[in-house]
């Protein structure tokens, strides 16, 4: 009998180590995929907790989830934070959202742009608000990107950005200043098919890539002129 291993990659998570599952998105690309929708109840408030202590000082008023992932983020965040309230921002496009406000998408792992929609019924918990983002993964930075334009056109003022995972770094340049807005409790690299094999693409697998690099020429020693003979 031949039995198959899932292949995982091991990522650390608010301190505690994590196996996530390898999975192949085309014949070039493969993701480390994290459904915190399967990780039980401990997790979610491990990642709650982790989040809510992290912007507690900044004190968020609302914090606000993209579907469908970011839903029990949202949720556990909140209740650490002892907020009633939270607000979600929906993908599918239902009866009552015809007037939502709405942003464009195109996520990590969906092959057509999605729209993301606020309830304009939301947008009073968000106006002159002090909203904290959150959302599971962050990954192209399109969806957070979205979602801190949605909230800023609803007149919020984005105090922070949680999410779980980052996974490589272009969500930096998609991000432009908000870039330092972001927390995130743990850190994936994206992975390249070579050979039929998922490999960790070496200049993704840092977490803080741009400062190391920077930290890494600091150090460099200087290249010395040959001396005359
Ligand atoms: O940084 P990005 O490239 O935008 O990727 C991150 C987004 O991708 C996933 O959502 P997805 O679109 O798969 O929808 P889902 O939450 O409904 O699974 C995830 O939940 C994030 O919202």
């Amino acid at each position: 009998m031949h039995l198959e291993t899932v292949r995982t990659h091991e990522a650390k998570i608010a301190g505690a180590s994590v196996a996530l599952p390898i999975v192949q998105l085309d014949a070039r690309k493969a993701i480390a995929l994290l459904m915190v929708i399967d990780m039980g109840i401990r997790f979610g408030d491990r990642v709650g907790e982790a989040l809510a202590a992290h912007f507690a000082a900044l004190r968020p008023e609302i914090v606000v989830g993209s579907a469908t992932l970011g839903i029990p983020v949202a949720i556990e965040v909140s209740r650490r934070l002892g907020i009633d309230h939270y607000v979600i921002l929906q993908k599918s496009p239902k009866f009552h959202l015809a007037d939502a406000l709405v942003e464009e998408v195109r996520s990590v792992t969906s092959t057509a742009p999605q729209r993301l929609l606020l309830d304009r019924r939301s947008v009073p918990l968000l106006q002159g608000r002090r909203v904290l983002v959150v959302d599971d993964v962050v990954a192209t930075g399109s969806s957070m990107a979205a979602a801190l334009r949605l909230v800023r056109r609803a007149g919020g003022c984005v105090i922070g950005a949680g999410t779980i995972l980052t996974e490589g770094h272009a969500w930096r340049s998609a991000l432009g200043e908000d870039a330092a807005l972001l927390h995130g409790l743990g850190h994936i690299p994206q992975f390249d098919m070579i050979e039929g094999e998922p490999v960790a693409d070496p200049a993704t697998v840092a977490d803080a890539f741009v400062e190391r690099r920077i930290f890494l020429k600091a150090r460099a020693p200087q290249t010395r002129k040959p001396s005359a003979a």
